[in-house]
């Protein structure tokens, strides 16, 4: 059966399963189960023709689970009336299966439960599909795929079954391409969705709209008119109980190797054909492909003091919670424009953002006391926004210049809109077999051709990490190595994003109304008073 393409996705009638492994763990009860509350919320999944399984080795009840997850469901904006109501429905949809991820006896009796659920609702027609979505350690991907393949692939005409698949996929390039053939020999590539959330969130989906539906930026987007492009990730908190995995694959396999890498081939990729996955993925390879070995000496990694305290970090532990470095695209477009990927835990604040700095204007004319560059930057999060910073007069009488922005915050512009979860869309594409917003095997391996050489460095002790104060930038080193390769900070500028809320927008606009309707009256009754005088 052939996939559609995002433009091409036509609704699909029959029943639904969602069978989530790995149902007790973290990400499921805080970003799977969720995305499928909200999904259902919005009538994306109807209770009609959708059922969820949750299966791990856990031994709980169906109401256990549903307890389990009900606390981390949460009403959206304007939702908190039905709350309560939208919660019972969801919850009723879920049942729970409980057995080993490598034999067959939980599997068995995990089919026997879908074929059941299906088999009740054949009498609509249509056909059966079956999500498997793995919150799962990749450790258990290849025994759960065999699990999955044998015992619950029963398939109906038209039907089909998907399964999705988490990041870390792998840890090196051999582990990964192991990881691919072993799946790859049970599953089509059309059948597998390797997720990263990040191709979800809201201004990452809005690159490729920003990038070519925009006269603006075609022609400056190159080395001619770029001087450095970095994308940050930052996080104000540390590993937090996940330090046992976290110390496994530190922050370069968690973050740049996927969530960053990503963003930059959205950056950087040529124009595609269409909108259809294999285009958009084919450039997203060619970007890929022309980044060059990345160079030691653009390299910092860091760890932050305290990091080893958690019991489940060895006390010399070399894992970098922190990393900044430069990848350069060979290409005509990008030669000689450094690309800083910056990721760190436990730093001063939550950010995510993508900073695309100009080159100095060429023959100045206005001579501003400190070297001031345009800036384009997309903040993913939080608080999303797009805003440009460029220079302008002073206004004043003197012909003085300043900074400033032309500034799209989205809380402002769009102060209706829900910008829904990252997990919420990439789930609803799995179900609507759209796989643009993920990662294709072949662009899999060439990102883990990238960073491999590096993390095996770091992996034999060849780097160490620098020690950095929780709550700081990181180290001193990272932020010296993006001025050595271009990048130019702007002194004394800090971008506000706007703070007028929808309230006080409201009361502005009652309160000009009050204004013109006071007015209104008096002029009425003045000219009234008028009248009755003469
Ligand atoms: N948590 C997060 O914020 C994010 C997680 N991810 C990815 O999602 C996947 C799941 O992550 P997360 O939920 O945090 O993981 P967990 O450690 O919570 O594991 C999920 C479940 O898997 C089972 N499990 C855990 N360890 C093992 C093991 N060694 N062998 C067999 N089963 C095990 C447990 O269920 P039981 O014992 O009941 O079978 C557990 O509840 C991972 O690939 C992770 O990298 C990606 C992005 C964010
Ligand atoms: O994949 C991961 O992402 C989260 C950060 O996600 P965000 O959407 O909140 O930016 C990170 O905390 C985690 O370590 C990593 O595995």
């Amino acid at each position: 059966m052939g996939e559609p393409a995002s433009s091409d996705y036509q609704p699909e009638t029959g029943c639904l399963s969602i069978i989530v492994l790995g149902a007790s763990g973290d990400l499921a009860k805080k970003k799977t189960f969720p995305a499928l509350f909200h999904l259902h919320r919005q009538a994306f999944i109807e209770s009609h023709d959708v059922h969820i399984f949750g299966y791990a080795r856990t031994k709980m009840s169906d109401d256990d689970l549903r307890n389990h997850l009900r606390g981390y469901l949460t009403p959206c904006k304007g939702c908190e009336e039905t709350h309560k109501e939208d919660v019972s429905k969801f919850l009723a949809l879920i049942n729970y299966v409980s057995g080993p991820y490598d034999a067959e006896e939980g599997f068995l009796s995990l089919d026997e439960k879908i074929s059941a659920y299906e088999m009740s609702k054949n009498n609509n027609g249509g056909s059966c599909r079956r999500l498997f979505y793995f919150a799962l350690p990749p450790s258990v991907y290849p025994p759960v795929c065999k699990m999955l393949k044998s015992f619950c692939m029963k398939k109906s005409e038209g039907g089909w079954a998907r399964v999705v698949v988490e990041k870390p996929f792998g840890k090196d390039l051999n582990s990964s391409e192991a990881l691919s053939k072993q799946i790859g020999e049970l599953f089509d590539e059309s059948q597998i969705y390797r997720i990263d959330h990040y191709l979800g969130k809201e201004l990452v989906q809005n690159l490729l709209v920003l990038r070519f539906a925009n006269r603006f930026f075609m022609p400056l987007w190159n080395h001619d008119n770029i001087s450095n492009v970095q994308i940050v990730f930052k996080e104000d908190f540390g590993t937090e109980g996940r330090g046992g995995y976290f110390n496994e694959y530190g922050i370069i396999r968690d973050i740049l190797q996927n969530h960053l890498l990503q963003v930059l081939c959205l950056v950087a990729m040529e124009k595609p054909v269409s909108l259809k996955p294999e285009h958009i993925r084919d450039e997203k390879v060619k970007v890929l492909q022309s980044i060059l070995p990345i160079n030691d000496d653009e390299v910092v990694i860091g760890q932050y003091e305290g990091y080893t305290d958690d019991p489940t970090v060895p006390k010399d532990s070399n894992t970098p919670t922190f990393a900044t470095l430069v990848l350069r695209i060979h290409n005509e477009r990008w030669e000689g424009v450094p690309f800083i990927l910056k990721a760190g835990k436990s730093m001063k604040s939550r950010k995510a953002e993508i900073r695309v700095q100009f080159k100095d204007v060429s023959a100045d004319i206005f001579k501003p006391k400190s070297k001031v560059r345009n800036e384009f930057v997309i903040r993913l999060q939080p608080s999303e926004a797009i805003y440009m910073k460029l220079t302008v007069k002073e206004p004043g009488l003197e012909m003085k210049t300043t900074q400033s922005e032309l500034d799209l915050s989205y809380q402002q512009r769009y102060q209706d809109v829900v910008i829904p979860e990252a997990y919420e869309r990439l789930i609803l594409d799995t179900i609507r077999g759209d796989q643009q917003h993920f990662v294709r095997r072949d662009e899999l391996k060439v990102a883990w051709e990238i960073f491999t050489p590096l993390l095996h460095k770091i992996d034999n002790n060849e780097m160490r990490s620098l020690p950095y104060k929780p709550g700081s930038r990181g180290p001193e080193e990272a932020d010296k190595l993006a001025e050595k390769v271009g990048y130019v900070q702007t002194h004394g500028y800090v971008w506000i994003p706007p703070t007028l809320s929808k309230r006080e927008m409201k009361s502005m606009v009652t309160r000009r109304r009050k204004i013109c309707f006071t007015f209104a009256t008096s002029f009425f009754l003045t000219a009234l008073s008028i009248l009755i005088l003469h």
